[in-house]
């Protein structure tokens, strides 16, 4: 066998052995510690193959065999990353069939655009603190990695790149997807005001507001101590000191005497505006998980709103596409608690190499 037959062998063991369970990048690296055999270099063009499979999502998946899928996703992923240019793509290809749901999706998301962005990997984003964007640029071009600026504390990386190692003190950036960081722009902090961020996991929510203004009064909770005790590893690195935590199971009635004037509810989600990273949640995902999603966010969202100042606001957000995560539990909420949409809406990352978000703020 040549080279590449090995390679494509290898995908095909792994797309037969994968079952889902594992986020893809997990199992990989277990699958190649038990074949020590494979360099680097096999290892990469061996991953590559396997989420170029992934990223076709449902496209031809009864009509095809997994080697041939395998074969055309490296194709059309190529094609994708030239932006067409130089590869040729075969006109007929019905790229709107890689993403199953369509008519789930929030109103403003254009199917055919988003279905085919799963073809193309998003990029790295980080967001620069503390000014610190021209000095980060210059250890980026010494480094010689292509980036481009987005914005004046955003710069989007190739996905590969070990910012890390290049810009070595923490506090400089923090690595945020543009849609995530674009989320900031519906808080309207005030010094001295009382913030809870409610589904905080390591804080990345909590320290762009934090940004914003130094001086709110800040908690911070989650379900699980452990992501706790990473948020405060990740402060401390960020040079955040003064804020409460609490480690809260939302669904359960909260006992709290604190009311605050504005709650960032990050909800659970499916996390479907985030696949173009895990492309290979589109095989494994059920679509009756959307409703349980939705019941879940429901259930958090009626039970934080009764911690809300009167006139203060919630500022509700998911990562995902689908409309009964998304719309509707806005609409639940407008109908049960008084709360009405302010501004905000659905974020489209997709079209440009960043996660889909939504997120409102409602009062
Ligand atoms: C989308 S993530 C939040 C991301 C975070 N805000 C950020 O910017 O990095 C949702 C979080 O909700 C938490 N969560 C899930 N179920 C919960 C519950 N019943 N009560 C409280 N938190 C919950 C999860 O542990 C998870 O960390």
């Amino acid at each position: 066998m040549t080279r590449w037959e090995n390679y494509l062998a290898a995908a095909e063991k792994i797309i037969a052995e994968y079952d889902g369970s594992l986020p893809l990048h997990h199992f990989l690296k277990g699958f190649f510690k038990q074949h020590p055999y494979m360099g680097s270099r096999d290892r990469r063009h061996i991953s590559q193959l396997v989420y170029s499979y992934y990223r076709l999502g449902y496209l031809y998946k009864d009509e095809k065999s997994v080697q041939e899928r395998i074969l055309l996703g490296s194709y059309l992923c190529k094609a994708e990353e030239a932006d067409n240019f130089t590869i040729e793509t075969p006109a007929d290809i019905p790229f709107n069939k890689i993403f199953p749901w369509q008519e789930a999706l929030s109103a403003d998301i254009n199917p055919e655009v988003f279905s085919q962005s799963f073809l193309k990997q998003p990029y790295l984003f980080i967001r620069t603190r503390k000014d610190k964007q021209e000095a980060i640029k210059k250890l980026l071009t010494r480094a010689e990695v292509i980036f481009e600026e987005w914005g004046p504390h955003t710069l989007a990386l190739p996905n590969s790149t070990k910012i890390d190692t290049i810009v070595t003190d923490k506090s400089w950036y923090e690595i945020q997807d543009a849609s995530s960081q674009q989320v900031g722009h519906l808080f309207h902090p005030n010094p001295g005001e009382a913030w809870w961020d409610s589904c905080a996991a390591s804080g990345g929510k909590s320290i762009l507001l934090l940004d914003k203004e130094p001086k709110v009064k800040l908690m911070v909770s989650d379900v699980r101590s452990t992501i706790i005790s990473n948020l405060h590893m990740r402060f401390k690195e960020a040079g955040i000191r003064d804020y409460t935590s609490m480690v809260m199971d939302l669904t359960k009635e909260i006992t709290l005497e604190r009311r605050f004037d504005n709650i960032i509810l990050d909800a659970p989600c499916s996390g479907s505006g985030t696949w173009g990273r895990t492309p290979e949640s589109l095989s494994f995902f059920k679509k009756e998980q959307i409703r349980e999603f939705q019941q879940l966010q429901q259930s958090i969202a009626g039970n934080v709103v009764k911690l809300l100042k009167p006139g203060g606001s919630l500022i509700y957000i998911t990562c995902s596409v689908f409309r009964q995560e998304n719309e509707e539990v806005v609409a639940h909420l407008e109908n049960t608690t008084g709360l009405k949409k302010q501004e905000g809406g659905v974020i489209t990352g997709y079209e440009k190499g960043a996660d889909s978000m939504f997120a409102v703020r409602m009062s």
